[in-house]
C-alpha cells in the first residue's frame, strides 16, 4: 500500500476502477481490500457512480464501513452503470468531461485499480492533468495486469 496512504493526509481519496469484475477474482477482492484499507484510514471514497463490477464492490465497502462515498456519473449513463440502487451520495452531471473535474475536483489523490478502457483513460487523464501542472495530486496503479 501506498507510504503516503499510512500516513493518512488524504481525506478523500478517487478510485478509477472496472465497470465489470474482470477474470480473476482476485479483482473482486482487491476492490474490497481497498475499500476497507479507506475505511480503516478514515478516508471517504469518490468514484464513478456505478453499481455495477468493482465500482459496485469498492463504494458497497467504503460505505458498509460507515465512510462517506460519493459517485458521480453522467445521467445518460445511470441505465447502464446503476443496477438497482447506488450509496451514498450520487452526483449526476452532464458528459463524461464533466464527470473526470468533479471526480477531480472532490479528491485528494487517486488510484486506479484493475479496469479496462474506462479506466485506463480517467487514469492517463488525471495523469496528463498533473503534468500540464492541472494539478499535484497523486496518482497511482494498483494492480490489473490481464483484467
Ligand atoms: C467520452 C470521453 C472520453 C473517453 N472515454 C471515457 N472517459 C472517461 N471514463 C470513461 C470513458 N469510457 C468509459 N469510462 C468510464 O470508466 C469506468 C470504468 O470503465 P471500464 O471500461 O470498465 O474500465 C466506467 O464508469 C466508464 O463509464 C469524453 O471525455
Amino acid at each position: 500500500m501506498d507510504v503516503e496512504m499510512k500516513q493518512s493526509r488524504f481525506k478523500r481519496i478517487c478510485v478509477f476502477c472496472g465497470s465489470s469484475p474482470g477474470k480473476k477474482s482476485s479483482y473482486k477482492d482487491a476492490a474490497i481490500e481497498l475499500g476497507k484499507e479507506l475505511v480503516s484510514r478514515n478516508i471517504d471514497l469518490v468514484y464513478g457512480g456505478g453499481s455495477i463490477g468493482l465500482m459496485g464492490l469498492i463504494s458497497q465497502a467504503v460505505f458498509d464501513g460507515g465512510r462517506h462515498v460519493i459517485g458521480v456519473i453522467p445521467k445518460t449513463l445511470m441505465p447502464r452503470e446503476i443496477t438497482g440502487e447506488t450509496v451514498g451520495e450520487v452526483k449526476a452531471v452532464a458528459d463524461m468531461h464533466q464527470r473526470k473535474a468533479e471526480m477531480a475536483r472532490h479528491s485528494d489523490a487517486f488510484i486506479a485499480l484493475p479496469g479496462g478502457y474506462g479506466t485506463l483513460e480517467e487514469l492517463l487523464e488525471v495523469i496528463t492533468w498533473a503534468q500540464l501542472g492541472i494539478h499535484d495530486k497523486p496518482a497511482r496503479r494498483l494492480g490489473g495486469n490481464g483484467f
